[in-house]
């Protein structure tokens, strides 16, 4: 978070002091208000650490409180709280308990001569410990920690996550659910379930990516005015429907088949011939004038798609193509693995042609390249666990894009296309979990591939790609179980969707 803190320091020497944690504690208490409902008499818990992110916490408090809430504090370190925000609360008749319900160690913020006096402070940590005062609670607030946090949570801050997540108050986190890494998404060890994260000025890439995502809850962004001073190239970057839209391929006046591209699908086995039929049935919606597909499932690709140029002479004798697509059920088919990547024309490499494409070869292309491997795929092309992927996407996905000097596509409940050359990578924000289906892959290696003969570069074919296929994906799904031929036949909608918005 380096770029954020580097902003933040900046915006701070132009503004009063703590401006920009009176408009974070704004945004974070109107959050909450929205959240509750009714604000008056409800019973609020702030979980405080000793950082600003706990300072965030104490001075949204002291606005609920002000507006009638029963407001707590629990201090993980009593003494080390962030001093401004708890006078603050204590003014507004918020009540401060330590981390173990412990009134001594919460007295003795008061004692080192904090805001808060050691009277307010003693008299209200009462009997409760802080699990029943959680246990008790409409909301609970986490401000354990938040972009300056480090390794997993230590133990007294788990056991409050951990109370908050039995608890049936709603949680909310301040910045970010705290145990989850701001920087990468991670999630190394307990971290807070939030039911909303309220962040400040820019989205965390954490907050974007699982694992972390799915602890962040709903995210709302409250600005505070970082804007400004962000350097441009944030790390992360999601497109719009209207960024999808500029990036299309649509025919005009003069377009023939030829000039609108044709993609070449090399693909399927006589093992494996549904995945020829599904990557031809996306490279026919992704905007290529044609379709010309090489390999053993040629009877099985015409009997659906009879608009599609069969071959069966090898890559290199089919005829002229923009873009290749390798890999989708070729099984153990090396050979046509290797001549596809020797070609001198963007290159979509996946599933089982990523196993069997030779690293070096892969290197040393000049055209582009875009591998779109799962997390399995990608742990073996890395040579490290599958949860060691899962647990760090962001860093799979660029790591592998340096290895093979490639643009990496890495499907998943989040999928993230780097490039090679660094840059922000994507986040796809459309995908659905019900895209988790057989063959549906192949039908996305078919239309990035589509894209790319169509002229997108690599990073684009592969994020307009996922964009669509996740759109398509929402929409045949529609709440029930789909096929991946409900996707490929849903991008048409997607399609529309985007373009005429
Ligand atoms: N700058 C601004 O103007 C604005 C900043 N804003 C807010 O400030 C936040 C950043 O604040 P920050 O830099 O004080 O760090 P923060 O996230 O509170 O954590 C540091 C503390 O946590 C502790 N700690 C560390 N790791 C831990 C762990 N694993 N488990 C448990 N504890 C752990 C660590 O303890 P230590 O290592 O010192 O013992 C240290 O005391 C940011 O996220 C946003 O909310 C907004 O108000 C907008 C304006
Ligand atoms: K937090």
């Amino acid at each position: 978070m380096e770029t954020v803190r580097t902003a933040e320091r900046e915006l701070m020497a132009r503004l009063p002091d703590g401006a920009l944690m009176q408009r974070a504690a704004a945004g974070l208490a109107a959050a909450c208000a929205d959240l509750l409902g009714r604000v008056y008499g409800s019973r609020v818990v702030l979980l405080v650490g000793s950082g600003d992110n706990g300072g965030d916490a104490l001075y949204a408090g002291a606005r609920l409180a002000r507006r009638g809430a029963g407001v707590t504090a629990v201090l993980l370190a009593p003494e080390r709280a962030h001093a401004g925000g708890l006078g603050a609360l204590r003014r507004a008749a918020g009540r401060v308990v330590g981390a173990g319900g412990d009134a001594g160690a919460a007295a003795s913020a008061g004692a080192t001569g904090t805001a808060a006096s050691v009277a307010s402070v003693a008299s209200v940590a009462s009997s409760a410990s802080a699990e029943e005062l959680i246990a008790r609670a409409d909301l609970v607030v986490d401000g354990i920690v938040g972009i300056g946090g480090k390794g997993g949570l230590r133990p007294d801050a788990e056991a409050l996550a951990a109370a908050a997540g039995r608890a049936r108050a709603a949680v909310v986190a301040v910045d970010l659910p705290s145990g989850v890494d701001a920087d990468t998404g991670e999630v190394r060890g307990a971290a807070v379930r939030a039911d909303l994260t309220v962040t400040f000025g820019t989205h965390k890439p954490g907050l974007l990516i699982d694992p972390a995502r799915e602890y962040a809850g709903s995210v709302r962004l409250v600005d505070i005015g970082l804007g400004e001073v962000l350097p441009d190239g944030a790390e992360l970057e999601a497109l719009q429907h209207a960024d999808v839209a500029r990036l299309l391929p649509v025919p005009t006046g003069e377009s023939d088949k030829y000039r609108r591209g044709v993609v070449g699908i090399a693909a399927g086995s006589d093992r494996y011939p549904g995945a020829a039929v599904l990557a031809v049935s996306g490279a026919l919606r992704g905007g290529a004038g044609a379709v010309r597909y090489v390999g053993p499932a040629g009877d099985a690709v015409i009997a659906r798609f009879p608009e599609t140029l069969v071959s069966d002479r090898g890559p290199h004798k089919a005829g002229r193509v923009q873009a290749w697509v390798v890999g989708p059920g070729a099984g153990e088919d090396a050979g046509t693995v290797a001549e596809v990547v020797a070609a001198d024309v963007p290159v979509l490499i996946d599933a089982d042609g990523l196993r069997l494409a030779d690293a070096d070869a892969v290197r040393a292309r000049t055209a582009p390249t875009l591998m779109t491997p799962h997390a399995g795929e990608a742990a073996a092309l890395l040579g490290v666990a599958r949860e060691e992927v899962e647990h760090g996407r962001l860093a799979a996905a660029r790591e592998l894009a340096a290895r093979y000097d490639a643009t990496v596509l890495l499907k998943g409940s989040t999928t993230l296309v780097a490039d090679p050359a660094g840059g922000a990578v994507r986040v796809n924000p459309t995908g659905t979990a019900w895209l988790a289906t057989a063959g549906s892959g192949d039908v996305l290696s078919g239309l990035a591939g589509s894209l790319l003969a169509a002229g997108l570069s690599a990073l684009d074919a592969g994020s307009v790609g996922a964009y669509l296929h996740g759109l398509a994906g929402r929409f045949a799904a529609d709440g029930a179980p789909v096929g991946a031929h409900d996707v490929a036949d849903a991008i048409r909608r997607a399609w529309r969707d985007v373009y005429l918005d």
